[in-house]
């Protein structure tokens, strides 16, 4: 277990990316942290009278009683407690929101799937209102499954927040920074980072540089964890110190505010008259964090033959069964290829988990036009895929030199449950309806003489 240390904003990490935040460093550690000298209480939880009359309150991760390896949980010491934040919550829609199971709003049948990149909206939209899902699977109330969703928003959250009881949320940018302010403290985030919020926690998205648009996980299971690395041994992959959580920051706003809440699938409104982003001081395990995924140090074949995709989990979260995850998060990132007498690019392949992948910025090498920056694809379980035509023919005739694949981010969350498409995303607008025919070209040239 990593030690607690205490970490004023002075001492802390300052982000690359925006250099004014304050982070401090490593994934999932113990921390400490206070927005106001004196707010942490030293040495005790639940004093008979916090600090600066601030109140206690416990957010739990984990179950009280889960193992201490697995026990998250964290401490706040805030202006008011939560059961102070709305008055009744009142149902509305959500939109083009979907939670599992979701099994029946699309007709597409089995097939390889593409999307199109999403159009940013004309009207004024923020976060939440630009949330749309695409496939989700399992189910929310087991605590199995996910969900993908693409977020595209061109106006802040402001004075509107949102808290998802249904499980964690991967952001992962695509066009634009994003300011994701959170019980613990602000993190920002450009294209080529992720930030990870915990289930349960309040948050708000502000656009501090304009439009933003990115891909979301909704992991509704065992939370994200760094992946064992086997005989890779102790370093390389995500590597944990690269991961970074903010210091404690708080709104003081009294002024009236709308908390967001979905739970069960189900989207839910409340009016305050205050912040609910009112913690001063944090401890603990359960907190926020950012990962620049140029960070990640990866490891690959460096003779022959493509190895599996595995090798570039950043995150597992982990289901029952050892080695099979509820979902994986997975990315393709820069870097040398070099394997001699190889079809160096993926395989022909069916894999019994399911595949929803993404690309942030540049080319994948498996579809090196057909796949946009921002645009989607699903390959379910046990459907065919692999090169197009493009790429089988360069990969299999180009002469093997070690070369390097720059400028390039995909990523893949991959999943042991067959996802389902969403109504919204079986959309003919949205859909590259073409896409199958990627693998046309590939015809017959077996020679038996
Ligand atoms: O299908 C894909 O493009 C993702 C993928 C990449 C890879 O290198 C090996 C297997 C795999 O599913
Ligand atoms: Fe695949």
């Amino acid at each position: 277990m990593p030690d607690t240390v205490l970490m004023p904003p002075s001492e802390a990490v300052l982000s690359p990316s925006d250099g004014t935040l304050a982070y401090m460093t490593g994934f999932a550690n113990s921390f400490a942290t206070e927005a106001v000298p004196g707010a942490l209480p030293v040495g005790r939880n639940s004093p008979q009278k916090a600090p600066r009359g601030l109140y206690a309150e416990q957010l739990s991760g984990t179950a009280f009683t889960a193992p201490r390896h697995a026990n998250k949980r964290t401490w706040f010491y805030r202006i008011r407690p939560s059961v102070r934040h709305g008055n009744g919550f009142r149902r509305i829609d959500a939109g083009l929101i979907r939670t599992a199971p979701c099994r029946d709003e699309s007709d597409l049948g089995i097939g390889q799937l593409r999307w199109h990149p999403i159009a940013m909206p004309e009207e004024p939209t923020d976060f939440i209102q630009g949330l749309r899902t695409i496939t989700t699977c399992g189910d929310a109330q087991m605590q199995a499954g996910m969900a993908s969703h693409v977020y595209l928003a061109n106006r802040s959250m402001d004075n509107r927040y949102f808290y998802n009881a249904d499980g964690e949320m991967l952001l992962v940018p695509q066009i634009g920074a994003i300011e994701v302010f959170t019980e613990c403290g602000r993190l920002h985030a450009t294209p080529g980072e992720i930030v990870l919020i915990p289930k349960g926690m309040k948050f708000k998205v502000d656009l501090p540089d304009g439009p933003a648009r990115g891909y979301v996980c909704e992991n509704y299971g065992a939370y994200f964890t760094l992946p064992e690395r086997g005989p890779i041994g102790a370093n390389c992959l995500a590597n944990p110190r690269d991961f970074l959580t903010p210091v404690a920051a708080y709104e003081d706003r009294e002024e009236p505010c709308e908390l967001l809440v979905k739970s069960q699938g189900k989207l839910y409104t409340t009016q305050l008259a205050q912040s609910p982003l009112d913690v001063v001081a944090w401890h603990g395990n359960f907190a926020p964090c950012k990962y620049d995924l140029r960070r990640f140090s990866p490891v690959g074949s460096v003779l022959f033959d493509h190895p599996d995709p595995s090798i570039y989990t950043v995150l597992t979260a982990p289901s029952e069964t050892p080695g099979t995850a509820n979902v994986d998060f997975v990315i393709f990132p820069e870097r040398w290829v070099v394997m001699e007498d190889s079809f160096r690019p993926p395989w022909y392949h069916m894999n019994v988990m399911s595949e929803f992948m993404g690309l942030i910025y540049g080319q994948y090498d498996a579809k090196p036009e057909g796949f946009k920056p921002g645009g989607m694809s699903l390959h379910n379980a046990l459907i065919a895929h692999g090169p197009d035509t493009e790429a089988f023919e360069k990969a299999s005739t180009r002469e093997l030199k070690p070369e390097r694949l720059s400028g390039t981010m995909a990523f893949m969350f991959e999943t042991r449950y067959p996802m389902s498409p969403t109504g919204y995303a079986s959309s003919l607008e949205l859909m590259d309806t073409g896409y199958p025919d990627c693998w046309d070209g590939l015809t017959r040239d077996f020679r038996p003489r």
